[in-house]
C-alpha cells in the first residue's frame, strides 16, 4: 500500500546565496522534489513497452501524470515510492506492507525533524572555491562562525547530513542521453534503483555544491525513509568547522564529463583552504 502523499511546499522558491549573501545565479533553492513533467511524459510516449515502463507501473505513471503538475505531491511520491514495499524504513524499521499506518509521512516528517536537512541548510554554506582549489566555482563548507558566539558547529563520524534533492526524471539509458538536464547533467545523481535520476541543474538544496575528493568526509547512502527512496549523505569521519564537505563521484565521472579531478593533481589532495568567512 502507497503511503499517503506527501505535498510539497511548491510556492518556496528561493536563490542560492553564497556566503557573502551573493545571489548564485539561475538556480533555486528547494526542500522538496519535483517532476519533470516533460521528460517521464516523454520516456512514456517513447518506449511505452519498454523496461522499466510496463504494467502497473506504467498504468501508474501515466494516470500520475495525467493527473498532476510537476510540483503534484502524489506524483512526487509515485516516483519515489517506486518498489519500496519490501524494504525497510530507515526511521520505524518496518516494511511498508507490514503495517501501513506505521510509515509514510510521519517517518518522512521524522526524518526532516532530525535535522539532516538541517545540518546542510543552517551549519553548512556555500562558499567560492579558493583560488588554489584547481577549479572553479563554490564548495560547501561547514560554518566557521556563528552569530553571537554560538557553539561552532561540528559532524562526528557517522552523523547523517543530508539528502539530494531536485528535480525527478526518468532513468533509461536512452531517455538519460535525450535528457541531457541542465548544466550538461553534471548535477544529475543516478537514483539507487535505476528508476529515476535527480538533476539538480535547476533546483536543488545545498548538497547539489557538494564536491568531489577523492578522499572524501561523506558517502552518498541509499535508504528508505517513509516508503520514500532517498540518497542521503553520511560523514565517513569528523568534519571541524571550516571543513569542505565533499563526496567521491565514482570512476567515470571527470571522464564523462571530460574534466579532470583537480583535489589530488600532485597525488595527494590540495588543501582546501577557504577564505576566512565575515
Ligand atoms: C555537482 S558540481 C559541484 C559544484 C560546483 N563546484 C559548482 O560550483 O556548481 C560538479 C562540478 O564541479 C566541478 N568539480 C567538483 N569537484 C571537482 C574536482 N575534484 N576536480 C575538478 N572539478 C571538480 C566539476 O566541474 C564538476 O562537473
Amino acid at each position: 500500500m502507497a503511503p499517503p502523499a506527501i505535498v510539497p511546499d511548491a510556492n518556496r522558491r528561493e536563490r542560492f546565496r553564497d556566503n557573502n549573501g551573493n545571489i548564485i545565479s539561475d538556480i533555486w533553492k528547494t526542500s522538496e522534489y519535483r517532476v519533470n513533467k516533460n521528460a517521464w511524459t516523454r520516456a512514456l510516449r517513447v518506449k511505452p513497452a519498454r523496461e522499466p515502463y510496463r504494467g502497473r507501473r506504467l498504468r501508474q505513471l501515466t494516470q500520475a501524470m495525467n493527473s498532476g503538475g510537476p510540483t503534484d505531491g502524489d506524483t512526487v511520491n509515485s516516483v519515489l515510492s517506486w518498489e519500496t514495499e519490501k524494504d525497510q524504513c530507515w526511521v520505524c524499521k518496518r516494511q511498508l506492507n507490514d503495517d501501513p499506518n506505521s510509515c509514510g509521512q510521519r517517518c518522512y516528517d521524522w526524518w526532516r525533524n532530525l535535522g539532516p536537512q538541517d545540518r546542510l541548510e543552517n551549519d553548512c554554506e556555500i562558499r567560492p572555491l579558493p583560488w588554489n582549489s584547481g577549479f572553479e566555482g563554490h564548495g560547501v563548507y561547514l560554518k566557521n562562525w556563528t552569530p553571537g558566539g554560538a557553539k561552532m558547529p561540528s559532524i562526528t563520524r557517522n552523523d547523517m547530513v543530508g539528502e539530494y534533492v531536485g528535480e525527478l526524471v526518468p532513468w533509461d539509458r536512452e531517455g538519460h542521453d535525450e535528457y541531457e538536464g541542465e548544466a550538461e547533467g553534471r548535477y544529475i545523481f543516478e537514483g539507487p534503483n535505476k528508476r529515476w535520476l535527480i538533476d539538480a541543474g535547476k533546483w536543488g538544496n545545498t548538497s547539489r555544491f557538494i564536491n568531489h575528493n577523492c578522499r572524501p568526509n561523506l558517502i552518498a547512502v541509499p535508504m528508505v525513509v517513509g516508503g520514500r527512496r532517498l540518497i542521503t549523505f553520511r560523514a565517513l569521519k569528523a568534519i571541524k568547522a571550516g571543513d569542505e564537505l565533499t563526496i567521491h563521484y565514482g570512476e567515470s565521472y571527470f571522464n564523462r564529463y571530460n574534466e579532470k579531478c583537480r583535489c589530488n593533481a600532485k597525488g595527494r589532495p590540495v588543501a582546501h583552504d577557504p577564505e576566512p568567512a565575515p
